[in-house]
C-alpha cells in the first residue's frame, strides 16, 4: 500500500516537538509490517540537507494566488531512514532555516500543500493514502476532493492526525484567493468561526481523523480552541491510537548521547553514573532526587507554575532535592526559571535551549520527569523517561493518563496528580522525594518500566488496521 505522509516537522531532518519524533518513527515501522510508506515534508536549509544527497525527481511551477513560484521535489537518495523521503524546495518560500515563525508561514505551508498536489497530479501518481498531520496539511483533504484541479485524486482516501487540536492555522476569507480552483459551493467546508480554518476543514473533509491518544480524541469535545462542537459532530470518524516510541533511537544499551549506557540488569549503576555526569555539568549533587523537566516552556505544558512550585519544594526540603530543567519557550517562564537558578544555585540547574544530546542524556540520569501539562495530547517524554527508567511525575490529562499508572495502584510505576496547581506538584514531589529514600522500591519500579512495551510497532499496526478499512479490497 502506496502512503504519503505530509508533515512540516520530521525527525532527524527539522525536528521542534513531538510530531517530528512521530512522523520519522512510524513510516519506517509501518514499512517493516509491509507498506510502502514515504515522507513528503517542506525543504529547510538544515545540517540534514547539507550531509545527505538528494535527487531531483520533479519540477513545476504552480500558482500561489496571483504569485507564480517554481519548485523541486527533493527525494533522498539512501532510504536509510527506513522510508522515502521527499522535501518540496521553492527558492524563497520552502528554503530557510527554522521550521516556523516566519511572518509569511502561513503563504509557506498552503504553498506546500499546493506544491504536494501538484506534483503527485502531473506526475500521474495515485497513491492509495494520504496521510496528513496537523494544521499545516490541513487543507489537502479539502483541495484533493474539492477542488476541479485535482479530480483524478478525488477517490484517494486521507487520513488526519492531530497532534496538537490547540493550533488551528487559521486565516480570513480574504486570503482565499491563494488557493487553487476550488467549487465556491464547497467552502463552508472551509470554514469556521468566520475564517478559514485548516484543522477544522480536515476533519471535516478527510475520511478519518485520529487523535494520538485515545482520551485525547474525548478531551477536545472539551477542550480545542473553540472546535469543541466539531469535535462532536464529526467524532464519528475520529480513532485515538497512542504514539508509539523509535526503541531504535530510544535505547539506553546504544543510544550514543547517553554517555554510561546500561540496560534493564545494569540500570542502578548506569543511571547513576550519568547522574553523576549531569550533576558535576550543572553543579548540582548527585546524593539527592533528581527531578527534570523537558519541554517547551509554554502555559500549555504547564511550564508557567514550576518556579512557584520548585521554589516551594525545595524551601519544604531543604538541601534534600535537585531540579534541571531543559527548555525554551515564554520569556516570562525563562527569566522566572533563570532567577530561581539564582537564588538556588546547589539545587536547581536551569538551560534555556533546544539540545538533543542533553535532553537523551537528562532522560537517562534523571531520577524523576516532571510533566505538569495542562494539554498533553500524548505526550512522548514520559514514554521516553519510562524507556530510560526515569519515574514520570505527571498530570492526569490526555495521553499522560493513558500511559502513566501510579505507584500506589495496582501495576503501577508514575506518579500522578490532578490540578496543575503548586499544592499538587508539591505534593507529587513530596511523593517523589519519599519514594527516593526507598532504594529498593526505586530499583523495582525502573526494572518494571524498562520491561514495559511502547514502541511502535503495535500503533503501527492500529493506523495500517485503520488504512485497511479504508481502502477497497481488490
Ligand atoms: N529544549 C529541548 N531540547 C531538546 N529536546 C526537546 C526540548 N524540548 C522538547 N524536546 C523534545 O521534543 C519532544 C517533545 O515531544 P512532546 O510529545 O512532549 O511534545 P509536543 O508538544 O512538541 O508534541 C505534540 O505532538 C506530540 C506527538 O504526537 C504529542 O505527543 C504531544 O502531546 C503534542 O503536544 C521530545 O522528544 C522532547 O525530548
Amino acid at each position: 500500500m502506496r502512503i504519503y505522509h505530509l508533515s512540516a516537522e520530521c525527525y532527524p531532518i527539522a525536528k521542534v516537538g513531538g510530531l517530528a519524533d512521530v512522523v520519522g518513527a512510524l513510516p519506517k515501522y509501518q514499512n517493516q509490517a509491509g507498506q510502502n510508506a514515504a515522507v513528503v515534508m517542506p525543504f529547510y536549509n538544515r545540517k540534514f540537507v547539507h550531509e545527505n544527497t538528494f535527487d531531483m525527481v520533479f519540477q513545476g511551477t504552480t500558482l500561489l494566488g496571483t504569485r507564480r513560484i517554481y519548485f523541486e521535489i527533493l527525494k533522498e537518495t539512501t532510504d536509510k531512514l527506513g522510508f522515502e523521503l521527499f522535501m518540496i524546495k521553492i527558492p524563497g518560500l520552502l528554503d530557510r532555516e527554522n521550521v516556523y515563525s516566519y511572518p509569511d508561514e502561513k503563504d509557506q505551508f498552503l504553498a506546500f500543500q499546493i506544491c504536494f498536489l501538484d506534483w503527485i497530479n502531473w506526475s500521474g501518481q495515485t497513491p492509495d493514502l494520504v496521510h496528513c498531520h496537523d494544521h499545516h496539511t490541513g487543507l489537502v483533504p479539502f483541495l484533493m476532493y474539492h477542488s476541479s484541479l485535482y479530480k483524478r485524486l478525488a477517490q484517494i482516501p486521507t487520513i488526519f492526525t492531530i497532534h496538537n487540536g490547540q493550533y488551528h492555522g487559521a486565516f480570513g476569507w480574504d486570503r482565499l484567493n491563494l488557493l487553487p480552483e476550488i467549487d465556491f459551493y464547497k467552502t463552508g467546508l472551509l470554514e469556521w468561526a468566520g475564517g478559514i480554518n485548516p484543522l477544522a476543514s480536515a476533519v471535516k473533509c478527510s475520511w478519518r481523523y485520529t487523535t494520538v491518544s485515545p482520551n485525547y480524541l474525548h478531551e477536545l469535545t472539551i477542550n480545542s480552541n473553540g472546535l469543541e462542537y466539531l469535535f462532536y459532530l464529526e467524532g464519528r470518524k475520529g480513532y485515538g491510537i497512542i504514539n508509539g516510541i523509535d526503541t531504535d533511537v530510544w535505547n539506553s544499551a546504544t543510544d550514543p548521547m547517553v554517555p554510561a549506557k546500561y540496560s534493564l540488569t545494569t540500570v542502578a549503576k548506569g543511571k547513576q553514573k550519568n547522574k553523576e555526569l549531569l550533576c558535576s555539568r550543572f553543579n548540582l549533587s548527585a546524593d539527592k532526587p533528581l527531578i527534570v523537566f523537558i519541554g517547551r516552556l509554554v502555559v500549555e505544558k504547564g511550564a508557567d507554575v514550576l518556579p512557584d512550585a520548585i521554589e516551594r519544594s525545595i524551601q519544604q526540603h531543604g538541601d534534600n532535592v535537585n531540579f534541571l530543567i531543559l527548555g525554551t519557550g515564554d520569556t516570562e517562564t525563562e527569566m522566572a526559571l533563570q532567577k530561581l537558578k539564582d537564588f538556588h544555585p546547589g539545587n536547581c540547574a536551569v538551560f534555556i535551549g533546544y539540545d538533543e544530546s542533553l535532553a537523551h542524556h537528562i532522560y537517562a540520569g534523571a531520577d524523576f520527569l516532571l510533566m505538569p501539562s495542562r494539554v498533553e495530547p500524548c505526550g512522548l517524554n514520559q514514554l521516553y523517561a519510562i524507556r530510560y527508567g526515569t519515574i514520570p511525575v505527571v498530570r492526569s490529562t490526555g495521553g499522560l493518563s493513558d500511559t502513566v499508572i501510579d505507584f500506589g495502584d495496582e501495576g503501577g510505576y508514575g506518579i500522578r496528580f490532578n490540578h496543575v496547581s503548586v499544592a499538587d506538584i508539591t505534593h507529587s514531589i513530596n511523593r517523589a522525594v519519599e519514594l527516593y529514600a526507598d532504594t529498593k522500591k526505586m530499583q523495582q519500579l525502573r526494572k518494571h518500566m524498562m520491561s514495559l512495551d511502547f514502541s511502535w510497532g503495535r500503533s503501527a499496526k492500529e493506523y495500517n488496521d485503520l488504512y485497511e478499512t479504508l481502502i477497497p479490497k481488490l
